[in-house]
């Protein structure tokens, strides 16, 4: 019998549920992986906007980290939205302590409805401490401008982009394209592994905003990867979940909807 992977996602929570820490455990459950979580900040949040935040303490992110790498083996990381500085000290010296692996860094600065979830004071703290660590870095267009000091309108610059920001560190660098209509028609992200490009490209939903895509992308890679995929293979395969995610999302308040987490499984039961 195989046994279920552990995946760990650092990230905020959005009591809303549709970004953040719940986003990300409804996608590892989707996936068949056992989700597992490091608070590092309480949010005020709904679907119009998000209204406050608490952030937790250095030592209590610390304690969550020891607690679940004591006792757990983790098989992949997926870290979202970091606050402060402080806060990605503590998450880089952690996990440099224990040797993560399959570390997915989403990096989280400003929400769709334009609450800095990063203090910009700490953008370089986490180019410097956590792109270094990451297996696979997901910016948009909006978060790869701020770390390249780039202005970027097209795939020649989103690749341009995945250049300099892969010469900061990481493994790979998927520059997602969903801020930046390329083409009308479809919603294409740039995978570089510092090599060669990859265009994943998925037909661009006309809907009305949408909440919560890019956490459910980037943990979706982060299960994909604790569960043996390769880099390719795993943004491709999550690339596809978050498009379905993203064609069925829902309408639970008054404005941004939530990706649909769990559309395929729901639909192979019967249940829609
Ligand atoms: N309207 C859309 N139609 C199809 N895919 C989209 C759309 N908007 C975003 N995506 C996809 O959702 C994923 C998250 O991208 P993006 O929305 O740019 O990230 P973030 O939520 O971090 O701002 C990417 O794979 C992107 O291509
Ligand atoms: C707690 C929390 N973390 C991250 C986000 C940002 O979510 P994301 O999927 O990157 O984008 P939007 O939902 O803002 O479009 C968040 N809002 N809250």
């Amino acid at each position: 019998m195989q046994t279920m992977k552990n995946i760990l996602t650092i990230a905020g929570s959005d009591s809303s549920g549709g970004a953040g820490i719940q986003a990300d455990l409804k996608t590892f459950a989707a996936h068949g992986v056992f989700g597992m979580s490091v608070i590092t900040a309480v949010t005020a949040q709904n679907t119009q906007g998000v209204f406050a935040v608490q952030d937790i303490t250095a030592d209590v992110i610390a304690k969550q980290i020891e607690a679940i790498f004591d006792d757990i083996p983790v098989a992949a990381v997926k870290i979202g939205m970091v606050s402060r500085m402080e806060t990605i000290q503590i998450i880089a010296a952690k996990l440099r302590q224990y040797q993560a692996v399959n570390i997915v860094l989403d990096p989280v600065m400003v929400s769709t409805s334009g609450y800095h979830l990063l203090n910009p004071a700490a953008q370089a703290i986490l180019a410097g401490e956590l792109l270094p660590l990451a297996a696979v870095v997901t910016p948009n267009i909006p978060e790869a401008e701020v770390l390249t000091g780039l202005t970027i309108n097209n795939l020649t610059d989103m690749e341009e982009a995945a250049r300099r920001i892969y010469a900061m560190g990481p493994g790979n660098v998927l520059v997602k394209g969903g801020h930046l209509a390329v083409d009308p028609e479809n919603s294409i992200d740039v995978l570089f592994d510092g090599v060669n490009f990859h265009y994943l490209s998925a037909q661009r939903i006309a809907a009305k905003k949408t909440h919560g895509t890019g956490c459910t992308l980037s943990a979706a890679i982060a299960a994909n990867l604790g569960k043996g995929l390769n880099v390719p293979a795993a943004v491709t395969q999550a690339k596809e979940y978050v498009t379905v995610a993203i064609e069925n999302a829902l309408t639970i308040g008054k404005g941004a909807r939530p990706t649909h987490h769990f559309y395929t499984l729901y639909k192979q039961a019967g249940m829609i």
